[in-house]
């Protein structure tokens, strides 16, 4: 029996609830023509000793999901959550506190490359189940000087991005190559994402049959 009477009706069969504040998150999920309501999260985001990177985005995109799913007045079926983080070596990088911070973590990305990693939970309230999937992406970073990261740091984009960069903006002039899903280091995997809810059910993808052709100029 579902323990919900809201959620069996057909208006709330397929309603998606991004839990997140991430302006990136929802652009993203957006630009696939998903419909969606966003409700962000207020899941701490600790990191736990001995834990992976994998771990930890695993964990705290279950998290931020669950804590939205699990609040009484926010209504919907499938709940996106999801963390990126940052790894250097073994170290997780996630958003500087301060200028300081964002200037250790530019510097040590400095001339190298390192991992993003982004983990997204999706829960299905009527199914009551659980899928949660992460994604690595390789990123390389040219040699910064002191003053190049002191004016990065003053633009004021390090901030609330882990690593202390956003690739989507003047971060990009950092960044000479990528390996991997571009989507997934500005903060959502979109292909593995949409492809998840696709074989959920939650959506279908490309289902309005064969590509329009409205928008082309007419013929001259
Ligand atoms: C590496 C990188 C990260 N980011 C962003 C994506 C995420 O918003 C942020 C990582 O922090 P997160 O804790 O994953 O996300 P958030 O706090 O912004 O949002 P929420 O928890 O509510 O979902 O870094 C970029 O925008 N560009 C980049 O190139």
């Amino acid at each position: 029996m579902n323990p919900d009477p809201r959620l069996t009706s057909d208006r709330l069969e397929n309603t998606i609830v991004l839990a997140s504040a991430s302006p990136r998150r929802s652009q993203l999920l957006a630009s696939a023509g998903i419909a969606f309501t966003v409700v962000g999260s207020d899941a701490p985001e600790t990191i736990q000793p001995g834990e992976s990177p994998q771990q930890h985005v695993r964990r705290l995109s279950l998290l931020k999901a669950r804590e939205v799913a699990h609040r009484s007045h926010i209504t919907g079926r499938w709940f996106i959550g999801s963390d990126t983080v940052v790894v250097r070596d073994a170290a997780i990088l996630g958003k500087p506190a301060d200028a300081g911070e964002a200037a250790a973590m530019l510097s040590s990305l400095s001339g190298r490359s390192h991992n993003v990693i982004t983990g997204f939970a999706i829960i299905d309230r009527i199914g009551r189940t659980e899928t949660v999937e992460t994604v690595s992406t390789r990123v390389w970073f040219r040699e910064l000087t002191d003053l190049e990261i002191q004016g990065y740091i003053a633009t004021g984009e390090p901030f609330g991005k882990a690593g202390a960069y956003a690739i989507q903006g003047i971060g990009a002039c950092m960044i000479p190559a990528i390996e991997g899903s571009y989507t997934n280091v500005v903060g959502l995997p979109l292909c593995e994402v949409v492809a998840t809810l696709e074989k959920l059910g939650a959506i279908r993808l490309f289902a309005s049959g064969a590509p329009r052709s409205d928008h082309l100029d007419p013929p001259s």
